[in-house]
């Protein structure tokens, strides 16, 4: 037992567990009807619902994975990590996000009694101002021209979701600056997206927590140097950058930049949206008052995450079932298809998300586990998927769980009808209820190679209309849902040790320090 009453087992040591593994396996086909479309149904925030009545879990199962959620404590862990319990076991660290947001169970305070969420909502406001003066044309370029682009270099978690979260926005607010990502060391990356921009109307953002990431602090230094060989009379390339990092890196503090803003090392890479490291960039691009439509929509599904009953909790639910599929199942791949093409990067993102956070072998306190953890997720936007790998999804060898998402109304509201009196929207969606059906029930046919097997579960993430609020609460229910499972494997979903390795052996050979012969062999082949 540990403090507040919360004690770590490992799943196959759960009661529940072993009971949901004498299960024998529910069809589809029976599961999935139209009172069970209606029922099987929770909110997340927002308006958001999840739905499962295609998920292959019947009420024996649900019943035997909310005994699971209660004997593995998952509300009295998040618990803990909001009051800024330390949950990130590898690096001993809080894992504080979800401040950024709302104080979920009141202040965290640091171990110099410091009020951590005061911290970060003072950031907020800094850059929020920040942002309003350059809208208001009182900070400028250093040639005193107004920005009207912001780009941010940047790679993982300071790329993947101010990016995702950037391409969802566009359609659904007016834009007050052009926003653009560099992130890749491929020097092909900078040069495609600077040979677009104006130097002097160019605001950069430089983001790493860390502050020592080799590919951002590459391309800040190649940002720095093409703006000097502009010549350009009274430009400063320091003064076009603002940073965004924690107060411990080496970045802080750096009085050649125009500004700084901060994190801590309570926000995990992956997790840091809604902080600064997206905060900054959704601020200028879309305006501050955006960016807290997006934190209220993610506060909304905290709070139901926190507080409602398993049947009730959409990011409970989500886990739990996603929980069977891979340990009861053994599914080991989920695609995510999102139904817009405004969620053309929150697949990525979500990979991200998923993968690094739940890609471990080990548990929260270095045990070698015996069962399978995060699965594969890839994703791309319906119907262009449907055009691509859903051949395999509807006939392949392997069963692999699709996560829908889709919204009733279109994001820009343009649309036409055909001769038939049907919109590009309603096709859409019918591609997406058709897809659900397909998959479930399957059909058969005289020739192998026209029948469908079914049996292929999916859920379904369904709101009106993809507005800051509902981007909001969809970003905070797959940072829930994830952290559940974590909780569910017993392990620390908030290190990436794994990352680390390549890393090391990049900086030896580049270095000359390395003595790996393969590895110089390799090198060779590729110069
Ligand atoms: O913001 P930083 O410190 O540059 O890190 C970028 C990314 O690198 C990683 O550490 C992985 O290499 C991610 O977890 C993180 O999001």
């Amino acid at each position: 037992m540990e403090k507040n009453n919360i004690s770590y087992i490992d799943l196959d040591q759960a009661k529940a567990f072993k009971a949901l593994e004498t299960l024998s396996p529910l069809s589809l086909e029976k599961l999935l009807t139209t009172s069970a479309i209606a029922e099987k149904t929770a909110a997340s925030g927002a308006g958001l619902s999840y739905n499962y009545a295609a998920m292959p879990v019947g009420e024996k199962q649900l019943e035997l994975l909310e005994q699971l959620t209660e004997e593995m404590q998952l509300i009295g862990k998040f618990r803990l990590l909001a009051a800024g319990g330390v949950m990130n076991t590898g690096e001993k660290r809080k894992v504080l996000h979800h401040l950024c947001r709302s104080e979920l169970v009141g202040k965290v305070l640091d171990e110099k009694g410091q009020d951590i969420g005061a911290f970060y909502r003072e950031q907020q406001r800094r850059f929020s101002d920040f942002a309003g003066k350059v809208h208001a044309g009182e900070i400028t370029g250093s040639t005193g021209k107004a920005f009207t682009t912001v780009l941010q270099i940047g790679i993982g978690g300071s790329d993947l979701g101010p990016r995702a979260l950037y391409l969802a926005l566009e359609g659904a607010v007016e834009a007050k600056m052009k926003g653009l990502f560099i992130s890749n060391v491929d020097p092909d990356d900078a040069a495609a997206v600077l040979s677009g921009i104006d130097p002097e109307r160019t605001l950069f953002i430089l983001v790493s927590k860390s502050g020592t990431t080799q590919e951002t602090l590459t391309n800040r230094d190649l940002v720095l140097s093409w703006l000097e060989s502009k010549e350009i009379p009274g430009l400063k390339p320091g003064k076009q950058m603002v940073a965004v990092t924690s107060a411990t890196s080496p970045l802080a503090g750096s009085d050649t930049l125009l500004d700084s803003f901060y994190i801590d090392d309570f926000i995990g890479g992956r997790y840091s949206s809604t902080s600064a490291v997206g905060g900054v960039i959704l601020s200028l691009a879309f305006g501050p008052e955006v960016f807290d439509r997006l934190l209220k929509g993610a506060a909304e599904t905290d709070a139901i995450a926190l507080n409602a009953p398993f049947r009730e909790n959409a990011p409970l639910l989500d886990a739990a079932i996603g929980l069977y599929l891979r340990n009861i199942l053994h599914y080991p791949v989920t695609a995510v298809l999102p139904y817009s093409q405004a969620l053309s990067r929150f697949p990525a993102h979500l990979q991200q998300l998923d993968m690094e956070s739940n890609g471990k072998r080990v548990n929260r306190d270095g045990k070698p586990l015996g069962y399978s953890t995060g699965p594969v997720v890839f994703g791309e936007p319906g119907t262009n998927g449907q055009h691509s790998f859903y051949q395999l999804l509807h006939q392949g060898t392997d069963i692999i769980p699709l996560q829908f998402v889709g919204f009733k109304k279109s994001q820009r509201g343009e649309d036409r009808n055909d001769e038939a009196g049907i919109n590009s929207q309603r096709k859409l969606n019918a591609n997406l209820a058709a897809q659900i059906i397909a998959f479930a029930k399957g059909k058969e046919d005289v020739n192998p190679n026209k029948s469908f097997p079914g049996g292929r579960p999916s859920s379904l993430l369904v709101g009106d209309r993809l507005s800051p609020e509902v981007l909001g609460a969809l970003l905070a229910h797959f940072e829930n849902k994830v952290m559940f499972q974590g909780f569910l494997w017993n392990i620390n979903s908030f290190d990436q040790e794994g990352v680390q390795l390549g890393k090391i052996l990049t900086k030896k050979l580049l270095s000359g320090e390395t003595e790996d012969q393969e590895l110089m062999a390799f090198d060779t082949l590729l110069r």
